[in-house]
Parts: C-alpha cells; structure tokens; sequence
C-alpha cells in the first residue's frame, strides 16, 4: 500500500462526527456527519444511524444541508432534530425542528415558529418538545412575534442600537430586543406556546443550549438556569428555578449570589436536580464543581443543594447526566490534557474513569449501553460503544479509508521543569519516520485561553500531524495558566500574566534544545488568541535570534484596547485592575508595552468578524512591527471570526503559516543565499 503524508486537502477531505445520541434501547445512536467540499467551499451535515449491536451506518436523513442536534424520542419510534430545509415548497428563513420516523422515512417540519427553534429536548410523553427561540419579551403571542421577526428582518438600516452591557459574543451580534425564551411544541398539531411570555426570566443569553434546561422524568416540570441581574452580562451569577408545566407557577429553587449555577439536570426519581456551580464570590477562576439539590419531600417545591465534588481538584463540564439508579452521575472532565468520561459516585463522593480519552467530546448512555464521540492526537472523532462487560468498540469507520494509507507522526507528552519549580507538561508530536540522528526544525503551537489545555485532542485549526507531517517536531506546552492540572496551576498566572507562561516555554526550548535532533538556528513559536498574545510578548522579550520567527493569530497587543471586545470584565479580573485604576498594571501585562524590543520576524493573522480579541489588534501589532522596520506580513480575513472555518480559507491560513516558516528557515534557503 503506498504510504501518504497527511496534508490540508486530506485534512478537510475528513467526515466530522456529531455528539450521539441513542434509542432508549440502546441499540442504536444517531450522529450528525459533515462533510466539506473545497471546491464549493461549504458543508453539508446530514444524520447517520448507527448499531452498538453490529451492522453497517445507514444514512436517514439526505433533504437538508444543515441537519443537526438529533434526539431519539423517548418511545424510540422518532427522532428529532433542528434544520434549515425546504418542504412543500416553503424554505425555513431560520432554523426549525423536523421529526422522522426511527427506521427511515420522509422528515417533517413541526412547527413553523417564525424567530427560529434551537436547543430542544422532548417530555418523556414523545407528544411536545420544549424549545428556545428568541423572541421580544415584551410582545404577546406567535403572530407579534411573527411581525416583529418580519419588520426587523425587511428593515433597511442596518444600525444597531443597544445599551446592554453584552451585545456581542464570538462573532454573533446579540439581538438586542430579543430574549431567549423556552416555547412548548406539540409534535402532532405544531402548536406553539411561549412559557416565559410575561414573566421577567430568560436563558442564558450567549450559546444558549439544551443544557440550561431540563425535564421532570414526570414532565410535569422544567427546571432551568437564569441569571436573576436586571442587567444581563457575559460573567453574570445564575440561579435555578423550577416551572410546573401545569400552572405556569416558576419558583427560584437555588440561589447564591456568591456561585453561578448551570446545566442542571433531573435524577431519575425527580427529586434531585445535579448542576454545576462554580464559586465565584471566592475567585472568577474558580472551576465548576457537581453540586445536587434534593427536594425537601416528594412534590415540595422547596429543598437543599450542596456541593458534592469540592474535595476533588477537576473541572465537572456539562452535560452531566445521571445512572439509572440515581447513585451516580456522568460527566467528561480533563486531566493532565486528556479528557475523560467520569462516574462520579455520590454517596462516596468519588470519581472514576468510565472511558479515557484522549478527548472524550460527547456522550450519551441509554438501558446500560455508553455511546461516545472520542478524538485523540492521532485521529479525529469517532464513535464508540461500551455495552456492559465489554471494552469499547468502534461503530463506524467513516473516515478509514482516507486516513489508513497515511504515514503518522508519533505523539507523547513530556514533563520539563517549568516556573516556580513545578513540573509542567509538553506534548510532542514527530514527523512521521522521525530519526533522532537527523536534525529537525522546532515548532511551538502555543494554546489560547489561557485557561485550557494542549492535549491529547485532534485539532482542525492547528493540527499537529499536519505540520509534523512537513518536517517539524511539533511542541504544545502546558504552560503554568492551563487546565487539567489542578486549580492551584490554573489560577496561578492572574494578575500577572506573560511571566510564568513565557518561564515554561524558554525551559521546553532549553530542554528540546538539548535533544540531539534540534537544530538550535530553526526554532519557531506559533499561536492562537492568549497564544498569539504569548507570541507577541515573546516578540518583547526573548532576545532576537533565539526564535527565527513567529505567527501570531487573533493575539492580544494591547489590553487597554482589548477593552473594546465582547469579554472585557473577564480581563480585567484575570489582569488584576482596570485600565484607569491601575493603568500601569495593565500595561506591564501588555505586549505593545515592550514594541521597542521588538525585532523577529512575525505574520500577523486576524479576521474581522472577531469580537472576542478584535482585530484591531492584529492590525496593531502589524503597524507597530512595519513601523519598527521588522519584516511582517499580514494575512487578514473580512468574513471570518476568531477562528478560520472556511475551507479555502483554511487551506490560505496553512499555505501562509507554511511559507513563511519556510522564508525564515535558514535550511530552507537558495544556497546563494545561506552563503551570505
Ligand atoms: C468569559 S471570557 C473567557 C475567555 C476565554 N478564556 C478561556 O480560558 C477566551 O476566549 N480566551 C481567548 C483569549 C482571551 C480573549 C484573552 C482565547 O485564547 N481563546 C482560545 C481558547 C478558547 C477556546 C475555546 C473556548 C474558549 C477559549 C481560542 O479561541 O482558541
């Protein structure tokens, strides 16, 4: 079999694999499947069935091309999902929920709600579904609601006015009038009715999702997170509250103002509601943590919470989802980067892994069969089974023949002695058929956040195969800051970002520089948001030479400008100040501070549509480093967000990143010129 190196038409040539979610059964998982085309520069995702009990994947839906969120029924004989599609010649102008039958069948619109359906989840009676759809609070009814949506959606001016403190989040411009609001949707007649109308509470404004509601396994309930502030912001503290289906009554069953409560979910009796909540009256880094309410008696609508994983130094991430008999509950959490599946133990307060990542990403679990969407360094996702007393099992291999010819780099994580003494994480990725003997350029991937991980995980956007697969040793360093390693390690870095961080990176590059392969002269640092951030504050501060270049994409220069995008509180926590209080705090954490240091080469990559680090300050950095005379090169997008996700572009984002690696290589020089 010839044997192919990986490259970015291979890279996007890859089926990307949905969250699962199984029959009640369990005997089979339904998975939303994308597949990009280069050539038109779009995706299409259609719905894949697949047997935990063998059997190959059977596509069930073709009409759509955005068919996405699937939810088996409860009765097992439907499954749900939310899409843009056309059907008796009407096209959805937002998205809307379809049912189709379990064994195949003609998909069908259940409503039309003219501001659009997203998260959803369905009673246990399989005859409604509640669902979020923005809406004006302050009109009655689908028909205003409905000529509001026709108004705003003819009107010419483009403006927006607000005076909310949030507006924007990512690269979506909030609707300012609007509101998310739960809606009850009967599945047989595609009535419609607004549960919040009239009454002052709402979802979570940013991403609001399936986990910021669920249903009573009697369905008489809807228990919900709401952030009680008249002023919603992006760091706001919510509370839970409980709305019998019955009356309409909404009762506030959990609320502390010192914590931020979130995706809460029912115990199989009713009784007890497991959630997140996070302390952050004690620090804003704090993590989320499980925590359980339990009614006072049956039917009460008072009751008690408690926090039940503070004892155990990780970071619970939602969904959470509880066993059948109510002892435990499920959910994925990272260590030292890699992301698990747990089972936290309730009466001994102790948690197990259930599946090892690698990076577990979604899970669903039905009459004691475990489905879960799993990646790691060396391939992308894919979904696997564990029925009882079996080791886990692979259910598709959608993407084996195009990945099986190639030749892959090895990965490994190792350990450098960092800042402060600690021993800090590298993971490494080989270029396929490394030899030691040989010598090979260094790359550092630098992760954002600061507070996540580089990790056992299959990257689109920086793929460590796809660089290791051109010739470089790829290093991702968790540096002091990141995630996975214990609350201590995260929190850190605050209030004085850069140091530590910039500590742990020279000490990899001190390390890997001892290694018989490095070639000191061809050392690169590269990264992303908070990475493009550390690049830039390498540019200020490693002595030039060291690294013969940078990439910086989406990196924050300056935080007093930083100011100017969606998460602006959450800065000047992490900073320690805000920019008129303290103005030389800030400045001592910013980049641009030390731009007369400034002389490595560096592309600079932003897009215009990023509110999270605007790209003002991409363009900054670029006019600071023309303005020093530093050799610089700008690629900036005006139709992409933080992140590049359109093929072409992410085929010019490699092709770029590539080249001018390639410019500043000294290896990779004419030899007229390296003689020089
Ligand atoms: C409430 S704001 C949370 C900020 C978040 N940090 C998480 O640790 C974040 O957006 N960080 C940015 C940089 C920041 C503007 C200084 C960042 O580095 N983003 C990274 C990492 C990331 C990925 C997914 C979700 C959140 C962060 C990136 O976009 O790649």
């Amino acid at each position: 079999m010839a044997h192919k190196l990986f490259d970015i038409e291979a890279l996007w040539k890859i089926e990307r694999l949905g969250a699962p979610s199984l029959s009640p059964d369990g005997a089979q998982a339904v998975v939303p499947v994308t597949r990009f085309s280069m050539a038109d520069n779009n995706s299409r995702t259609g719905l894949w069935l697949l047997s935990t009990r063998g059997g190959k994947p059977r596509a069930l839906t073709h009409g759509g091309d955005k068919d996405g969120q699937p939810q088996w029924s409860p009765r097992g004989d439907r499954i749900a999902f939310v899409g843009k599609r056309e059907q008796e010649g009407r096209k959805d102008a937002s998205p809307q929920l379809y049912v189709i039958p379990a064994d195949g069948g003609e998909a069908r619109r259940v409503a039309t709600v003219a501001t659009g359906l997203e998260a959803y989840r369905w009673l246990p009676d399989g005859k409604r579904i509640a669902a979020v759809s923005w809406v004006w609070p302050q009109l009655k009814g689908g028909r205003a609601q409905a000529k509001a949506y026709k108004d705003f959606s003819e009107r010419k001016e483009t403006g927006y006015v607000t005076a909310e403190p949030l507006y924007r989040f990512w690269d979506d411009n909030l609707p300012q009038d609007r509101v998310p609001h739960l809606h009850l949707i009967d599945v047989d007649s595609g009535k419609v009715r607004d549960l919040f109308e009239g009454t002052p509470y709402e979802l979570r404004r940013p991403d609001p999702s399936a986990e910021n509601f669920d249903i009573s396994p009697d369905g008489e309930r809807i228990v919900f997170a709401f952030d009680p502030a008249p002023v919603k912001r992006i760091d706001g503290r919510f509370a839970l509250a409980e709305l019998q289906l019955a009356t309409g009554r909404i009762d506030v069953i959990a609320r502390d103002d010192d914590y931020d409560f979130s995706s809460p979910r029912y115990s199989p009796d009713g009784d007890r509601i497991a959630f997140t909540a996070s302390h952050q009256g004690r620090k804003h880094t704090m993590p989320a943590q499980l925590a359980v309410w339990e009614r006072s008696r049956p039917g009460s609508r008072s009751g008690r919470w408690a926090v039940e994983s503070e004892a155990w130094d990780h970071e619970v991430h939602a969904p959470l989802h509880w066993e059948e008999d109510g002892q435990a509950v499920l959910f994925t959490a990272e260590q030292q980067g890699r992301c698990h599946l747990w089972r936290f133990d309730l009466p001994d307060r102790r948690a197990e892994v259930v599946l090892e990542g690698g990076w577990v990403h979604g899970f669903d679990k039905q009459a004691g069969t475990l489905v879960a969407l799993r990646d790691s360094a060396s391939h992308p996702g894919q979904i696997v089974a564990c029925l009882p007393g079996q080791p886990p099992r692979r259910l598709e291999r959608f993407n084996d023949a195009l990945l099986g010819p190639m030749v892959w780099g090895r990965n490994e994580a190792l350990w450098i002695d960092g800042a402060e003494g600690d021993k800090v994480q590298v993971w490494m990725t080989y270029p396929p058929g490394f030899d030691p003997k040989k010598k090979y350029p260094l790359l550092h991937l630098i992760h954002g956040g600061p507070h996540t991980a580089a990790g056992d995980v299959w990257h689109y956007r920086w793929n460590t195969e796809l660089f290791a697969a051109q010739g470089y040793v790829v290093a991702a360093v968790n540096y002091h800051g990141s995630s996975s390693f214990g609350y201590a390690f995260l929190d850190s870095i605050t209030h004085r970002w850069g140091t530590l961080e910039l500590q742990d990176i020279e000490a990899a590059t001190d390390a890997l520089l001892q290694q018989p392969w490095a070639d000191p002269a061809r050392v690169f640092a590269t990264g992303g948001s908070y990475g493009g951030y550390m690049v830039a504050w390498m540019n200020g501060h490693v002595d030039p030479g060291r690294y013969a270049a940078y990439v910086c994409h989406a990196g924050c220069f300056d935080w007093q400008a930083m100011f100017a995008d969606d998460a602006w509180s959450w800065h000047a926590k992490e900073l320690g100040a805000w920019y008129w209080d303290k103005p030389d705090q800030v400045a001592a954490q910013s980049p641009s501070t030390y731009a007369g240091n400034m002389r490595t080469p560096t592309l600079v990559i932003h897009g215009a549509k990023d509110y999270r680090v605007p790209d003002a300050q991409g363009l900054a950095y670029y006019n600071t480093l023309h303005a020093r005379g530093v050799d610089t090169r700008l690629l900036w997008f005006p139709d992409e967000n933080h992140w590049v996700l359109k093929p072409r572009n992410s085929r010019l984002w490699y092709a770029e990143f590539l080249a001018w690696l390639k410019r500043h290589d000294p290896a990779q020089q004419p030899a007229r010129k390296r003689r020089k």
